[in-house]
């Protein structure tokens, strides 16, 4: 079993693998051999190492006279589309040809020799530069000699028109082809993705695409959401006989071309004119073409969510894609709200949110969600499921865990091998859940997974993991740089290396800070200046510190993984880091540097505690994701105050919005100055004196505020 994250509580619903082994029922993985007709098996002679076995092809039909001759005298194993009919040539050779055909000859010949050439995934010609193509392994050079202008011009010659938003494709292939541009619009750069239709990739969510919800497939790009929906698109049009539509923006979905490519089987297809124009294409397909299922790729603006939760509400199954590598970043993304239901802030009365045991000030979801399920794709072959995503949703915006399920597909053969549903939570419930629990965290999904045939373990058994990885972590591009700065002037960031502490939190805070270029995570340890723990993970497993001390490395721990924690972090490091040598940062008493909480020392008051709560969610939820402004309710002056500190260890700004006798903050989305001054903290009186109602200045004294960057989605 693989290593798993001590925050979660692991309950296997399978006793072995082999009992996942077995489809859920009415279930087949469709192979090429099963499909038969244009699915047949490439014949043995053909050129190109395919890896994969449930890539859906056209036959490779070679006769001597499809061989031509290009005109530099090089012998092509496809038919030149320009000299027959683009349809022809794709009936006669495989898409990967056409792929291949469409690069310069000198990059052909290299890239058709690799030995992983059936998993190519993209070539990258940039002028100038040496072409790339990148495999599952790693990016490889495909020729030492810079890409030319002219080899652009034959690319672009090849493929088709691009549209507005620079993407372009091969007639009848689910290539997709990206131009970069100058300014003056002349293209310098191309990515160029191999689309595959992958029979089978759908078989880990069968049992959501059959049940009949909405599904919202979220992940990083080039995670393989696409190709997810277009074999949802061809499972439900073919087996479900089921009248599926597909918005096809980019005609990524069906391919380029008006006949849409066989991936999509049955489906029917509607292209869209130009992309701000998709919102309208999708209430178009439920108006004029009755149907069942409507397949979206990339909902990215408000219109679009628009557009989905309208179809939705039609009685409409919905299959979506968003971009994000959580359910959090879709909340947090304001365009994208809408979604999940849309989120707004409720003030409670005095009884209610004594009743409830929460603060007055709480964020809610507005109204449904668009989407019944959603599923996190992790990789091509693992993703994680929540089943109900309101429920995700009001767990998420409650500070509590959601439950999940992560499944894992055996990547050859596109059968789902593993099932483990998850409960994210904090150390201190964990114990209780231990010991009090003894159901699953999701109770009603016990008898789901029955009536769905999956077997499930009868000693369902909770683990605490003390593996490496975080489950809810993705990967994020690291770099490997070694710290030899010597003393004041260091050119290089701090690296800085995180334990149980989600890598991408503290590169966003720093973003947020504006010192995304004075500090940086990595994953090795060897290359680290400092080491960033939570105080929980290291009670748990205190042989970090002697991995701390063998490396003489600092090692700073927060208390909570806040974001406010995280700023005093960063500011702290960087305190440290800024002023003396690599030697210097060692923490010469090995002890830890705990970053102290902004609270009190006194035990705060009830009304504290909730003004608090009510800046911090502000802040987390709208200020910094939305870059929008939020009033605070009117508090005493002396409330006013530690909420103002605590703005301000957010590096924000805040105003006075209220009256002399009722004053209240209303939080600016502007950073403070980036340069890392010693906190002051204003009193309630200064805060009157100095604001009235113009934006304070920071420390430095500097009015001139920036906006603050919007957070990556
Ligand atoms: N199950 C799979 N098996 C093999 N290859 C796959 C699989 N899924 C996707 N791929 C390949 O991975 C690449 C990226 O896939 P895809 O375009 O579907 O990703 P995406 O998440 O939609 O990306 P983006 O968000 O950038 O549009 C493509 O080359 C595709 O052929």
């Amino acid at each position: 079993m693989r290593a798993l994250n001590s925050r979660f509580v692991l309950i296997d619903i399978t006793n072995n693998a082999a009992s996942w082994r077995h489809r859920p029922r009415h279930s087949h993985v469709i192979t090429m051999a099963q499909r038969g007709g244009a699915h047949q098996q490439r014949p043995s002679a053909a050129p190109l190492k395919q890896s994969h076995p449930s890539i859906l092809r056209t036959p490779m039909i070679r006769k001597p006279s499809d061989r031509t001759t290009s005109s530099n005298g090089s012998s092509l194993d496809c038919p030149n589309p320009a000299s027959t009919s683009r349809a022809a040539a794709a009936s006669a050779c495989t898409e990967l040809d056409l792929f291949l055909e469409m690069l310069p000859m000198r990059m052909r010949g290299e890239l058709s020799g690799h030995g992983e050439i059936g998993e190519l995934i993209e070539v990258v010609m940039d002028l100038g530069r040496k072409p790339l193509a990148r495999f599952p392994s790693g990016d490889w050079v495909i020729s030492d000699q810079p890409v030319k202008h002219e080899d652009l011009l034959h690319s672009t010659s090849k493929v088709g028109d691009f549209s507005d938003d620079n993407r372009s494709g091969i007639d009848r292939c689910l290539h997709r082809i990206s131009a970069i541009r100058n300014r003056k619009l002349q293209i310098i750069g191309l990515t160029c993705r191999v689309g595959r239709a992958v029979s089978g990739s759908a078989e880990i969510i069968r049992d959501l695409v059959e049940g009949g919800g909405s599904i919202l497939v979220i992940g990083p790009p080039g995670v393989g959401k696409t190709t997810l929906i277009r074999e949802i698109a061809r499972m439900l049009a073919d087996e479900h006989m089921k009248r599926v539509v597909i918005v096809d923006t980019s005609n990524e979905i069906g391919g380029d071309g008006d006949v849409p490519h066989e991936g999509i089987g049955r489906a029917r297809r509607m292209q869209v004119p130009n992309v701000n124009m998709q919102h309208n294409v999708m209430i178009e397909a439920v108006e004029n073409h009755m149907p069942e299922t409507i397949i979206i790729d990339e909902i990215g603006t408000e219109l679009e969510a628009l557009a989905a939760s309208t179809i939705a509400q039609r009685g409409v199954q919905l299959v979506g894609t968003a971009h994000g590598m959580t359910i959090d970043n879709i909340i947090k993304n304001p365009s994208l709200q809408l979604l999940v239901g849309g989120i707004e802030s409720v003030t409670l009365g005095d009884e209610e949110a004594r009743k409830r045991k929460v603060q007055k000030t709480i964020l809610e979801r507005k109204g449904p969600s668009t989407f019944t399920c959603a599923v996190e794709m992790i990789s091509k072959t693992e993703c994680r499921v929540h089943h109900r995503l309101d429920a995700t949703v009001d767990a998420i915006l409650a500070g509590k865990s959601p439950s999940f399920e992560i499944r894992q597909m055996e990547h050859e053969a596109n059968v789902p091998i593993k099932s483990t549903v998850m409960t994210k939570i904090d150390h201190h419930e964990l114990s209780d859940k231990l010991f009090n629990e003894n159901t699953s965290p999701d109770a009603d999904y016990d008898e789901e997974d029955e009536q769905s045939g999956l077997l499930v373990n009868e000693e369902k058994r909770a683990e605490v993991d003390f593996g490496d990885e975080d489950e809810y972590d993705l990967p994020i591009a690291k770099k490997k740089q070694r710290f030899t700065g010597s003393t004041s002037t260091r050119s290089s960031p701090i690296f800085v290396y995180t334990y149980k502490i989600l890598e991408a939190d503290l590169l966003q805070v720093a973003t947020v800070m504006g010192l995304e270029d004075e500090i940086d995570v990595t994953d090795d340890i060897g290359m680290a200046d400092a080491i960033l723990a939570s105080a929980s993970e290291i009670k748990q497993n205190p042989w970090i510190r002697g991995i701390a001390k063998f490396h003489k490395l600092p090692m700073f721990v927060i208390k909570s993984n806040t974001m406010a924690q995280m700023v005093k972090a960063v500011r702290m490091i960087l305190e440290r880091g800024s002023h003396i040598s690599r030697s210097g940062l060692v923490n010469r008493n090995s002890s830890d540097i705990e970053i102290e909480d902004d609270a009190p020392k006194r035990k705060p008051t009830l009304e504290e505690i909730d003004a608090l709560e009510e800046v911090r969610l502000a802040i987390e939820y709208i200020v910094i994701p939305g870059g929008e402004p939020v009033e605070l309710l009117p508090r005493r002056s002396e409330i006013i105050a530690r909420q103002l500190e605590l703005v301000k260890s957010y590096q924000l700004d805040a105003e006075n919005s209220g009256t002399e006798l009722n004053p209240r903050l209303q939080i600016l989305p502007h950073r403070l100055n980036k340069r890392l001054a010693p906190r002051t903290l204003k009193t309630t009186s200064d805060l009157q004196n100095e604001t009235g109602s113009k934006p304070l200045t920071d420390s430095s004294g500097g009015t001139s505020v920036t906006r603050l960057p919007f957070l990556p989605e």
